[in-house]
Formats: C-alpha cells, sequence, structure tokens
C-alpha cells in the first residue's frame, strides 16, 4: 500500500469510524459502573467502591485476550485509565502518597489507580498511615522493598502498631537520573542531593563520574530535585517525574547500578479483599526467642507447600518478644490451606496479625 492521500483518507475515515464505536462502547461501560455503584450503595450501608480482586481480574482477562499488534502490558494500561475513570464516576477515589509531588511514590499510586484518582502528597510514611486511619482518603501507597537496597524498614515498623490492612500491591521498574537545573555549573558539580536509598543504588556509578562530590541525602528524590534549583553546584538523582515537575535536564540517563532495579508498593487500606485467583498474604509474627523458632514458624508452610515470596526480621519494640518476622507468601487467608497453615502458626507464635491478602501486582 502506497502512502498516497486517497489511501490515507480512507485509513483516516476507517479510524473515524472506529472510534466512533469505542465511544459508543466506553460510554455504555461507564453506564454500567454507573449502576454497580447504585447496587452497591443499595446493599451496603458503608459501601466500598473499589475492588482490587474485581480490578486485577478485568485486567489479567484483557492480558489473556488480547492478541496484538499491541503487546498486553500496553492494553492493560488503557483498560487501566477506562477503569480508572469509570471507578470516579461511581466515588472519586483519594489516595496519599509518600510525597512530595513527583516522587516513585506519586508514579506507583498513578500506575495502579490510574489517573482519574486524586493523589495527595505526605510528609512520612507515619502520616500515610495515619490518613488511611482516620478515613481522610480512601487508600495510601508506601514504598516497603527496593530489589538492590532491600526493606524500607519505617514502613513495615508502622504496620505494628496499625490496624491497618494491604489491599495491593504494585511494582515499579525505577530510572535514576542526573539531573541539573538550567543555572548548574555543569562541570563544577561538587554536591549530588538525593534519598539515601537513591545515592546508594547509584553507588558505582557516582564513585566512578563523581568521585569527590559530596553525596547529600534527603527526605525524597522530589525533595533534592527541587533544592538544586537555587545552588550552581549541586545536581540530584530523581525520575522522571521529578525531572519533569522541576523543569530540570538530564546531564546522564538510567545510572543506576543494576538494570533490574525496581521497587514495590504496598496498596494500605482498611477493607478485606476477596480473591483474585491469583494473591498473596503479609502476616507479622512474633517469636519467643528460642533455639529452632525460626525453623518452627516456617515448618507448616514447607508442608502445606505454600510459597514464601518474602520474610523479613525486625527486632521488636515491646521489649517482651526479641523479634518479630515479616512474611509474604503466595495465596488468600480464604483458601482452606492457608487458613489451616495460620492456625498452626498462631499455635507456635506469641503473636500474629495477618496484614491482608491481596491481588498479586497485575502490571
Ligand atoms: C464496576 C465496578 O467497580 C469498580 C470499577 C471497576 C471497573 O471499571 O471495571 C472494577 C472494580 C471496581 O473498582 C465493579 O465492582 O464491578
Amino acid at each position: 500500500m502506497t502512502d498516497t492521500p486517497n489511501n490515507l483518507d480512507t485509513l483516516r475515515q476507517r479510524i473515524d469510524e472506529i472510534d466512533n464505536d469505542i465511544l459508543r462502547l466506553i460510554s455504555a461501560r461507564a453506564e454500567c459502573a454507573k449502576q454497580v455503584a447504585e447496587v452497591k450503595t443499595k446493599s451496603d450501608k458503608g459501601a466500598v467502591f473499589y475492588r482490587p480482586e474485581r480490578e486485577a481480574q478485568v485486567l489479567r482477562r484483557i492480558m489473556e485476550l488480547n492478541q496484538g499488534p499491541l503487546n498486553s502490558e500496553e492494553m492493560a494500561r488503557l483498560f487501566r485509565e477506562i477503569m480508572s475513570a469509570c471507578l470516579a464516576l461511581e466515588q472519586p477515589t483519594k489516595v496519599a502518597y509518600l510525597g512530595p509531588e513527583g516522587t516513585f511514590t506519586q508514579q506507583a499510586a498513578l500506575k495502579h489507580f490510574g489517573q482519574s484518582a486524586v493523589s495527595m502528597p505526605m510528609a512520612a510514611i507515619d502520616e500515610v498511615f495515619r490518613e488511611v486511619e482516620a478515613g481522610a482518603v480512601n487508600y495510601g501507597v508506601v514504598p516497603v522493598e527496593n530489589s538492590t537496597e532491600g526493606v524500607v524498614s519505617h514502613t513495615l515498623d508502622s504496620f505494628m502498631d496499625s490496624s491497618i490492612r494491604i489491599c495491593g500491591e504494585v511494582v515499579l521498574r525505577i530510572h535514576h537520573h542526573l539531573l541539573v537545573a538550567d543555572t548548574t555549573l555543569r562541570d563544577k558539580v561538587s554536591r549530588v542531593y538525593s534519598h539515601p536509598q537513591s545515592l546508594a543504588q547509584c553507588r558505582k556509578w557516582l564513585d566512578a563520574h563523581y568521585p569527590r562530590a559530596e553525596r547529600v541525602p534527603v527526605s525524597s528524590n522530589a525533595e533534592a530535585a527541587k533544592m538544586i534549583k537555587g545552588e550552581w553546584h549541586s545536581a540530584a538523582i530523581a525520575g522522571d517525574m521529578a525531572a519533569k515537575l522541576y523543569g530540570l535536564e538530564k546531564v546522564a540517563e538510567k545510572i543506576e547500578d543494576r538494570p533490574d532495579n525496581s521497587t514495590r508498593f504496598l496498596i494500605i487500606g482498611s477493607q478485606h479483599v476477596p480473591m483474585s485467583g491469583e494473591d498473596k498474604t503479609s502476616i507479622v509474627v512474633a517469636m519467643r526467642n528460642q533455639p529452632g523458632a525460626l525453623h518452627d514458624l516456617l515448618e507448616p508452610f514447607h508442608r502445606h507447600s505454600i510459597d514464601l515470596t518474602r520474610l523479613e526480621t525486625r527486632p521488636s519494640r515491646t521489649g517482651v518478644w526479641n523479634y518479630v518476622f515479616f512474611i509474604d507468601f503466595k495465596g488468600h487467608v480464604d483458601e482452606p490451606r492457608v487458613a489451616a497453615v495460620l492456625e498452626e502458626v498462631r499455635l507456635r507464635a506469641s503473636e500474629l496479625k495477618v496484614l491482608g491478602s491481596y491481588p498479586v501486582g497485575v502490571l
């Protein structure tokens, strides 16, 4: 086919017709979502509009059905936005995240809830927890582990004194850039600001390219991006969102030491999420400090062939029990075999708290 005006006209006409169909179908879908809202409101006084398990199923089904030419992730992203707009018709979702604006956590919040969610930056992880607990927002998004640097202990600690539940997870590929402002003297950079985790994730690159620059840890990489605006000798390490938000230029792109650098975030809220068909459960367990305690704790999982996906140890702050274990595993508390394991663990542990069962991250 040649690119003659005639061919182009015909193709564009065809695209217009398809767009008419898409428009009609999206509107019909949105109408349906509005009716779903009515059903939910009628059947339940404190109606919960956002349903993580259903959203995960919708996205997984689309990815399975997709035959190209768009790849499945791309297609799911489009449906993510359609669902986000449909959910906003039912009820605008308010989401608190670890700010300021431009952080990877905001990017994770938008990836998970779509652009129609109202996202609100908080200054600290415990503030995100407090806002969710107080009911000022519907959900919160907090980082929990990075593939290079490990656990975000502040997030785990926040679960210990809270009744908050985990409703979902989202994994984000993290790309760091070295950023400067238009006033920065690029060949005289003597200071690099970033979040301590980001500085750690780019340690080797900094050693090779800026061995003499002072590395200054600040509360977030968006904060770092903001700070360098008034300083001639400073650069920041941050991601795309922060670069765009503060109008900074990239001196070097993707400077993270590991190409597969990714961060896992948790969606926190107050609802119990039913099974989606592919779920994970997070628990926190306190054990008496005696020989074999960890073995006793893990043995039932092994016997019931339950896959552990993460095990984290934190010192207990109560002083009575020496250690608490954060455990993530495949499965849902409503599955009999998971319920059986938890019953056994409960007998062996001095304390057991289920933080939540939730769909394995789709996007
Ligand atoms: C429409 C519903 O409500 C919300 C919107 C969804 C959608 O647009 O598909 C899916 C789940 C809910 O978050 C529903 O529960 O089915």
